[in-house]
């Protein structure tokens, strides 16, 4: 078993080494997760059983009960009906093949025929009934579940979206709902072998209790084969999701407007599509080895499901020959034999995907548990109405990271050109779905799962006390990477201090009621979404809950100054900004910032905070987009503004300066200035950049 696992392992690639530093992986425990399941026997399956349908029939019940009910009376008289049919059909061969004359045996098994006619006929309807409820049904539960995934998903705190293992567990929950959808018909269609297969062996236990064993051996070749195939491609998908990522980023790269500049000067089209071609051709090696194993395991079962049949049919003649069996009794165990292989073949198969189907649904519901884990908490203390400043006191975060591998993997087999696929298929044989595997929080990841050197790295805020008096402007300096974002993020409640407090007129925040703490909280971020809807929605988005009304969209486009970029746009604030859709647009990333801070505008938070408001400005607008803010702070707002545009900044009440995550220096900026600190050092060296002289032109 352990050899057959590490077979399935993927090859780490020389392209892989290349371009991410080692194999592309995001949580190393999660394939151990799955081998919990995978080390299931067939045994251990059938005591799940009920577990799963019961789960189904809950998931079921949740969507339309009465859907539910009908699909579930369907299949129990389908079964039953089943069950009818086989006894008149041994009641009629036994009066065909006895009595004196023809007419009289047929005469004689007139009732059984006709009791099998209507069976039949009930049971045709039965089945369109069951039919059309389980298709009502399908739909349903897979937007139930669905619903719940992102529902939760949404709720959850940022550190989770951020941290691998549970971005790892969304990926791969993301399959659960669908997989919740397929249970339905597989387990209708368990309920239904299970009754009809208890139906044969009746049957065949009364007419001799040998034929029952000789049941089960022709059957059990096909359930192996299809337990064994189905466990591989399960596997095979567990181990190789990590590395469909890995293509589907490169694939994503080499389309992406953001990419294609340098990709088209730079040349890095050919180098990236080499590495891709290489990540692909393992990823077909990797299904031509499943076909392979596939087509040897059928061939094994066919071999073993022949020679029973032959066992099978040998003991009936012998039990004839030997006459210990009527030629009536032996015809009936014949078609019970067929009816009962036929419902075992059909169990063993059904409880197999449905076993399938439920690792995903189960991949779903430790999803649904750690969401609840990791959700914002509903409901904390009160924030006072009206603060008068807030407090950071002795704050210290670290972003949470992930152990680094031991070493780089290698394959057992050795190293080939290896990559990972385009795609990974799902195990019941649907494609996974292909997305951008560089979604907006997956941009600041480091997608090796290490962190950026192989020790723990410093706190990105280090014992930080500050104060944030509000209703004034305090602008955020310090060199990249000092913790001003971070700092911002901790105060609009995105993440908690690990240690110290962030006192709001003297309530903990971390004690606060998160969601009345956002609704104070307006905020551009340095990479703020720019939503792929229209114009209108990407300023009213700012506050969804409010009626989007004409005077409040014009008003907020107006104290963003991004009049002008809405007046440019084809069809006004309707014009769809998405260009990759028919009728879509592309903004400019200065028109991008003004619609960003009309947004904020539009929440009328009673913070505003500003991330490198003007970094994609020219410097017209950046003196507007500054104003702006003043006037946004004049109203009696309070704004957080970061920038590294100091001359920016001279308008701020505070300042407070950091280095490295930690506060080293704070007051108005000509205090700061006159002190010839860190501040004052920063600001001399871009003051010097325009005071610098130019040579003067030599004389002729
Ligand atoms: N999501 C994240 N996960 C892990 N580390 C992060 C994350 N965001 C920031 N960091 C790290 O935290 C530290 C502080 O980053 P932060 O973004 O707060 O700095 P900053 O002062 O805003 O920088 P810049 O001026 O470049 O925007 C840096 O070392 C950064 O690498």
């Amino acid at each position: 078993m352990r050899k057959k696992r590490e077979a399935a392992e993927p090859v780490v690639s020389a392209s892989e080494r290349l371009l991410f530093g080692g194999p592309l992986r995001y949580d190393m425990g999660w394939n151990q997760h799955a081998d919990a399941f995978l080390a299931l026997t067939f045994r251990a399956m059938l005591t799940r059983l009920p577990g799963m349908l019961s789960s189904s029939l809950r998931l079921a019940r949740q969507a339309d009960a009465r859907a539910a009910r009908v699909v579930l009376a369907a299949e129990a008289g389908r079964g039953v009906a089943q069950a009818v049919s086989l006894l008149a059909v041994n009641n009629a061969l036994g009066k065909l093949l006895t009595g004196p004359d023809i007419e009289q045996r047929l005469r004689a098994a007139t009732p059984a025929l006709v009791v099998m006619a209507v069976v039949t006929l009930v049971a045709a309807l039965l089945r369109a009934a069951s039919v059309y409820a389980t298709g009502r049904l399908e739909p349903k539960v897979e937007r139930v579940a669905t619903e719940l995934y992102l529902e939760r998903a949404a709720n959850v705190e940022l550190a989770a979206i951020e941290d691998h293992a549970f971005h790892k567990l969304l990926d791969t929950a993301q399959y659960g709902a669908r997989s919740a959808r397929h249970m339905i018909g597989y387990s209708t269609r368990v309920i239904n072998a299970m009754i009809s297969l208890v139906a044969a062996a009746g049957v065949l236990t009364v007419l001799h209790p040998a034929l029952l064993p000789l049941l089960v051996t022709m059957t059990l070749p096909s359930a192996w084969s299809a337990l064994t195939n189905a466990r591989r491609r399960y596997e095979s998908f567990h181990t190789w999701v990590q590395h469909a990522r890995a293509g589907q980023l490169i694939s994503g790269l080499l389309t992406e407007p953001a990419a294609a500049p340098e990709i088209r000067v730079h040349g890095v089209g050919p180098f990236l599509l080499r590495h891709f071609r290489s990540m692909s051709e393992t990823a077909e090696a990797e299904q031509a080895r499943l076909s392979r194993l596939a087509a040897r395991t059928g061939l094994i079962a066919a071999a073993w499901t022949g020679l029973a049949t032959l066992a099978t049919y040998a003991t009936l003649g012998a039990l004839l020959l030997a006459g210990a069996m009527a030629l009536a009794v032996a015809g009936t165990a014949v078609i019970a034999i067929r009816t009962g292989a036929a419902s075992l073949d059909t169990l063993v198969l059904e409880i197999n995907q449905l076993h399938e189907e439920a690792l995903f649904v189960g991949d779903l519901q430790r999803l649904y548990a750690a969401a609840a884990e990791r959700a914002i908490p509903a409901g904390g203390e009160p924030l006072p109405e009206d603060p008068q400043e807030i407090r950071f006191e002795n704050v210290t975060f670290s972003y949470p990271h992930d152990e680094p591998p031991a070493g780089p993997e290698q394959h057992p087999t050795g190293d080939h050109a290896a990559a990972p696929p385009a795609s990974v298929p799902h195990p019941t044989g649907e494609a996974a779905p292909r997305e951008h595997p560089l979604g907006d929080s997956a941009s600041q990841e480091h997608p090796t799962g290490r962190p950026p050197s192989g020790t723990a790295p410093r706190p990105a805020l280090d014992n930080v006390t500050l104060t944030l008096p509000l209703g004034r402007i305090i602008a955020l300096v310090g060199e990249n990477g000092s913790g001003k974002t971070t700092l911002v993020k901790l105060l609009a409640g995105l993440y908690t201090p690990d240690r110290g407090r962030i006192l709001w007129d003297g309530v903990d925040a971390a004690r606060a009621d998160r969601r009345l703490l956002a609704e104070r909280i307006a905020m551009v971020a340095q990479d703020f979404k720019r939503w792929p809807f229209t114009a209108r929605v990407n300023v009213a988005v700012g506050r969804s809950t409010a009626p989007m009304t004409e005077e409040r969209l014009a008003a907020s486009i107006a104290e963003a100054g991004a009049e002008d970029v809405v007046a440019d746009l084809p069809r006004g604030l309707d014009t769809l900004l998405a260009r990759n859709f028919s009728g879509g647009h592309e903004l400019s990333g200065g028109q991008w910032q003004r619609l960003g801070i009309a947004r904020a505008a539009y929440r009328r938070g009673s913070i505003l905070i500003v991330d490198e408001p003007t970094a994609a400005l020219d410097a017209r607008a950046e003196l507007e987009v500054f104003e702006k803010i003043r006037a946004l702070a004049g109203g009696g707002q309070t704004v957080v503004l970061i920038t590294h545009r100091l001359a920016s900044v001279r308008h701020a009440d505070l300042v407070h300066v950091l280095e490295q995550g930690r506060l080293v220096e704070s007051g108005t900026p000509e205090e700061l200035l006159s002190r010839g600190g860190v501040y004052a050092e920063l600001y001399s060296l871009q003051a010097q950049q325009f005071t610098a002289r130019v040579p003067a032109p030599k004389p002729a």
